[in-house]
């Protein structure tokens, strides 16, 4: 990326302004528009260059161009046609670096659009970043992508990243925690938006590490389920309904009238391993 082709990108705000990108509520729009604020969150991967970026939301551009000043290839999908043409001028100034796709990110193949070892960097629209970030986790292992990092509400981030006997602590994390690493890399206060939402955001960076042997996502996905979906109660009482858990808890050597959010991310997985894959999970022979 040359330094004259970022001279030429007009503010973020002439931007929005030039194209009447006027804030959709019902599509999550809080856009950012301070650059080096942008610039920190595109570092926050790691050096992007030569990398592909896989892209959620870019709307007026902001992250997508510091990812590009970045040296990043960038696959952006965009739910919001107002936005297409503001992207397709920063298209323009970074030749053959940006590719943007029109359509709903949960309607799309997110791996055969960016390809393998690409990284997920997204300020996220709220309505759909949960489901988003669960689609991911819950890929083949190693997964295809390299990395996420997902502006979340603060709230929804420390979900994410929560220990074991946080009241922030339960499904969210487990999934996230089990076979990969979670950390809130950045704060964002609400004002750094337009509009500012209610509440205060952080970015999650999110890597993959080797999966435990011998556990099934779908087992541990019904499990923690289970107990956090009754979490004030017993595990004894919460697990009742889920066939092999409570034995499977008894070899374990976990107390079952421990609730479930003090059972750490490790014991979750020590007990979806001697629960198995179920049955209906197992590739027919
Ligand atoms: C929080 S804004 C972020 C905009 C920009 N990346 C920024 O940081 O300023 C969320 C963006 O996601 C887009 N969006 C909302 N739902 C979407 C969906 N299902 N698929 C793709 N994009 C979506 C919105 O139109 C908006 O541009």
């Amino acid at each position: 990326m040359t330094a004259e082709a970022v001279a030429k990108l007009p503010p973020l705000r002439e931007v929005i302004a030039a194209h009447g990108l006027r804030a959709s509520k019902a599509l999550g729009q809080n856009f950012l528009l301070d650059e080096q604020l942008l610039d920190r969150i595109a570092a926050i991967p790691g050096d992007l260059s030569g990398k592909t970026v896989f892209e959620v939301g870019p709307g007026p551009g902001g992250l997508t161009r510091a990812l590009l000043r970045a040296g990043a290839r960038v696959v952006a999908v965009e739910r919001d046609e107002r936005c297409l043409p503001a992207l397709a001028e920063l298209s323009a100034a970074f030749p053959g670096m940006l590719e943007v796709v029109s359509d709903d990110a949960m309607a799309v193949d997110a791996h055969a659009l960016a390809g393998d070892g690409a990284h997920i960097v997204a300020n996220l629209p709220y309505n759909v970043g949960t489901a988003l970030t669960v689609g991911w986790l819950s890929a083949d292992w190693m997964p295809w992508w390299a990395s996420l990092t997902l502006m979340f509400q603060q709230e929804v981030a420390e979900r994410i990243v929560a220990p074991s006997g946080d009241g922030h602590y339960g499904r969210l994390a487990v999934l996230a925690q089990w076979r990969a690493k979670a950390r809130i890399a950045m704060k964002v206060h609400r004002s750094a938006f337009t509009p500012p939402p209610k509440v205060m955001s952080a970015v999650v960076h999110i890597e993959p590490v080797e999966a435990p042997e011998d556990v099934a996502f779908r087992t541990l996905e019904k499990l923690t389920a289970a107990a956090f979906g009754q979490r004030r109660k017993m595990l004894r009482q919460s697990l009742k309904g889920l066939p092999g858990a409570l034995e499977a808890l008894e070899v374990a050597g976990i107390d079952p009238q421990r609730r479930a959010e003090t059972v750490s991310v490790a014991e979750f997985v020590a007990v979806a391993r001697i629960m198995g894959t179920p049955a209906t999970d197992r590739p027919k022979s």
